[in-house]
């Protein structure tokens, strides 16, 4: 098995409803994000490739111009603009487009030390029908 994984980043601002730093949370403030997406499977022996990683780029480019320079709050469906959310917005907006084997979605906030992983539907099942913990 093979982890093929590509990142981009994007600049946004938002607003965030919290039982702790209230005040700072509420007003408009921006944070730097990187997003990493990973696709699992099998090279193809015949190029040697997952998949071509210019296609890869290719499909998340949309993905990053809508969050890119963004008020997230603004963003059609993502809900409150967190880690969680974040990832697994990114996920169903690469869903249709991404090559096949895509496995995480992985949103990080570099300057605070923190990241979110989402692993779509199909694992999350997976996980709970093998019994193993959450
Ligand atoms: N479970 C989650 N908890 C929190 C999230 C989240 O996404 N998931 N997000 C936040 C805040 O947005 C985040 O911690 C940033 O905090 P903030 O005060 O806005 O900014 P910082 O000064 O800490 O970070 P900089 O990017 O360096 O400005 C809280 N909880
Ligand atoms: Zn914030």
């Amino acid at each position: 098995m093979f982890e093929l994984t590509k990142q981009f980043r994007f600049e946004a601002a938002h607003t965030l409803q919290r039982r702790i730093e209230t005040d700072s949370s509420r007003r408009i403030h921006g944070h730097s994000y990187r997003a990493e997406i990973a696709l699992r499977g099998y090279p193809d022996p015949a190029t040697g490739m997952l998949v071509d990683l210019g296609l890869f780029e290719q499909a998340l480019e949309d993905a990053r111009d809508a969050l890119d320079h963004r008020f997230l709050d603004e963003v059609p469906d993502l809900g409150p603009a967190t880690l969680e959310n974040l990832s697994r917005w990114i996920w169903q907006r690469l869903v249709p487009v991404a090559p096949s084997g895509l496995y995480r979605v992985t949103v990080y906030r570099d300057s605070a030390g923190e990241s979110c992983s989402y692993f779509g539907p199909v694992q999350l099942a997976g996980r709970a029908a093998s019994g193993a913990a959450a």
